[in-house]
Formats: structure tokens, C-alpha cells, sequence
């Protein structure tokens, strides 16, 4: 009997162990052992010689790429939720399929959103790096005046984009005694939003007008470009507070570091960037006058996620060359 002959399987980053070992077993895999980041020459060698490209969120898989892509490549399978780095539409005129990486990493994602979401209006990473750099005996003991930041409970958030991630957030918000409001493309269920008790608002404008913190969780798409722009920013309460663990261009982030540096808004918890892994310095000084907490795209950052994300590109192959459409297969046009 002849077995049929594994997927040639091209992955771009280092992966976890066991995510690493099982496609070991499975297909005849190319693994980039030192985890360095791959130029766009490389890319496009392999891409011209594997039947599958497993990129991340980091390798920028553009039309260019994909119109050179060799015959044998038939899926882009991406080890990331988001795939604005693919373009999905070039890849389906060529007729290659595209998938990526869902639910796995909701909870963790929504987990360090709500991180941000205390982390700023409570000071934590400035009182944190107070005692990790104090002398002995600098620290006074409690103080009734010092370190005051603002309370959450009772307060107002205003999530844009609903989905998984934005949903998820919504149930930690609630249970830390925020009222959610939401706006999305849609309305959720009605169900979801009997149990979250959420407003929904149709007009981005005016929901961004009433909270007093807004968590960013649409996904980065030609639409959502800065749809945070200078003019939605100035309509924020100089009280209120952003938060973004979505994709850094959906803000508008000069227009945001504008604000932030005038007042104009009271703080920003940001877990990605527009020029990602640039960071732009002002907002580093606003990192360090305590206006700002930065992360460094950490969301999703858990042994579990990742393993379980790794997991669902195996799947994702394995059903492809099958012959059944994979699981997580991202649609063409969507947004
Ligand atoms: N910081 C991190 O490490 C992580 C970031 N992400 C980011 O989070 C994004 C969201 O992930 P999920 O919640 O799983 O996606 P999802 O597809 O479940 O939810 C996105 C929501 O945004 C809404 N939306 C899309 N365009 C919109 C628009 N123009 N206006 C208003 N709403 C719009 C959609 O209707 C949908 O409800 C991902 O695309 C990715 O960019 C995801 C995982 C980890
Ligand atoms: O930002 C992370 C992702 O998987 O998307």
C-alpha cells in the first residue's frame, strides 16, 4: 500500500515544544530552530517551495508575495487569531485557502485587556515600579494622599467590536461592576446582552462621548483603519481612559499621544502599536509619567494559548489535506 506523502509545511517562527514535535510527526516540516525573523526574500523562497506556509502575525504575507507564490503552495495556515499580515483576497484569487487561529486565546486575550483596563485608572505599574526601584526605607508606609488613582466599580465601558475577545471582556467588566456598552457592526444575541446587560450603541460617536473607558477589540481591516481618528478621540471625556488589544492603526495613535500628552484624555493601557515593534518614543515618556501602560503584545501570551493555537494549525492542516475545508478557514471580502 503507498501512503500518500506528507505536506510539506513551512513554519516562520519558533513554536512551542509540543506544537513543534507533533508536526514533526506529521509532515515533512521546516522549522526556523533559531526563531529569527524571516526577510521578505526568505519568505518568498518558501513560499514557492512549501505546500503550506505557517506565518504569524509578525511575516507581512501581502499581494506581492502571494501573486509569486510557487504552484505547490494551497494554504496559508496562521498561527495567530488576527490575519490582517495576510491578504486574504489575493490569497482566494489564487486559490489559496487561508486559516487562522479563533477562541483558543479569547479568555487569556480578554484576561490582559481587563489587566489594562485596572492597570492605568489604579496606578499599578506605577506604584509597582516604585518599590522595584526604591532604596531601603524610601518607601514612608501608607499614605492617604499618595498614589490616589480613580475607581473602576461603577464606572462605564465602551467595547468596539463585540466578537469573541470583546464579549469576553464584557463579562470580566461586568463582574468588576462596570456597566458595558458595546458597538459593533451588529447586535449580539439577544441573550448575550440580556446577560451582560449591555447598551448597545450604533453610533461610535456617541458611545465614545458617555464612557469613561474604552476597550478597542474589533480586528484591524481597511474599515477599521484609525476608526479611532483625531475627531472620535476629541469627543472622549477628558476623564476617560483607552484601552487597545486589538491591532495598533485602529487608533489613531499620533492623534491619541496628542491627547494624551494635553490632558485631553486621562490615560491609555496599549497592548499593540502602529508601527509594531517600534514604539514611538513620546509614548514611552508617557509610559514613564504614568499616563500610559505598555505592553508588548502580549495578549495572548500563555503556555496554554499557545500550545492550543498551535494545536488548531495542525488541525487546520490535517483537515485540508483530507480534503475537507478546515475548521478555522478565513472567508475572502469579509470585512
Ligand atoms: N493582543 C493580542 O495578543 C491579541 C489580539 N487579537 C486581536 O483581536 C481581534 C479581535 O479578535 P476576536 O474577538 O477573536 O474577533 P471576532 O471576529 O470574534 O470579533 C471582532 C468583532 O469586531 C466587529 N467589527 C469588525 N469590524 C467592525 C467595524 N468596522 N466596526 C465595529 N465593529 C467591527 C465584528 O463584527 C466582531 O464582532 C483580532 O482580529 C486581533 O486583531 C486577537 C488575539 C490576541
Ligand atoms: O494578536 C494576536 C493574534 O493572534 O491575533
Amino acid at each position: 500500500m503507498t501512503h500518500p506523502k506528507k505536506p510539506d509545511v513551512f513554519v516562520t517562527r519558533k513554536l512551542p515544544a509540543p506544537v513543534e514535535a507533533r508536526m514533526q510527526e506529521l509532515f515533512s516540516v521546516t522549522l526556523n530552530r533559531d526563531d529569527r525573523p524571516l526577510s521578505r526574500d526568505e519568505l518568498a523562497d518558501a513560499m514557492g517551495r512549501a505546500d503550506v506556509l505557517v506565518p504569524t502575525l509578525t511575516d507581512r504575507i501581502d499581494a506581492e508575495l502571494i501573486e509569486k507564490a510557487g504552484p505547490r503552495l494551497k494554504l496559508i495556515a496562521s498561527f495567530s487569531n488576527g490575519v490582517d499580515n495576510v491578504d486574504v483576497n489575493a490569497a482566494a484569487k489564487k486559490g489559496i485557502t487561508v486559516t487562522n487561529t479563533p477562541n483558543v486565546l479569547t479568555e487569556d486575550t480578554a484576561d490582559m485587556t481587563m489587566a489594562l483596563v485596572l492597570a492605568v485608572p489604579r496606578r499599578l505599574a506605577e506604584g509597582a515600579r516604585f518599590l522595584s526601584r526604591a532604596e531601603p526605607g524610601e518607601w514612608q508606609g501608607w499614605n492617604p494622599t499618595w498614589m490616589l488613582g480613580r475607581r473602576i466599580w461603577g464606572k462605564r465601558i465602551g467595547i468596539v467590536g463585540m466578537g469573541r475577545i470583546g464579549t469576553a471582556v464584557g463579562r470580566r467588566a461586568k463582574a468588576f461592576g462596570l456597566s458595558v456598552n458595546y458597538h459593533n457592526r451588529g447586535r449580539i444575541s439577544p441573550e448575550t446582552e440580556a446577560e451582560l446587560e449591555a447598551t448597545y450603541w450604533d453610533s461610535l460617536d456617541q458611545m465614545l462621548a458617555r464612557v469613561d473607558i474604552v476597550s478597542v477589540n474589533c480586528p484591524s481591516t481597511p474599515a477599521t483603519y484609525h476608526l479611532i481618528s483625531a475627531r472620535r478621540l476629541q469627543l472622549m471625556r477628558p476623564e476617560a481612559y483607552i484601552v487597545n488589544t486589538s491591532r495598533g492603526d485602529v487608533i489613531d495613535e499620533e492623534a491619541m499621544i496628542r491627547c494624551l500628552e494635553e490632558d485631553r484624555i486621562a490615560g491609555a493601557g496599549l497592548d499593540v502599536f502602529e508601527n509594531e515593534p517600534d514604539i514611538n518614543p513620546r509614548l514611552l515618556e508617557l509610559a514613564k509619567n504614568g499616563k500610559a501602560v505598555l505592553l508588548p503584545h502580549m495578549g495572548s501570551a500563555t503556555l496554554e494559548s499557545r500550545v492550543d493555537m498551535g494545536d488548531k494549525v495542525i488541525i487546520n492542516i490535517r483537515t485540508y489535506f483530507d480534503g475537507h475545508r478546515p475548521p478555522n478557514r478565513v472567508l475572502p471580502g469579509r470585512d
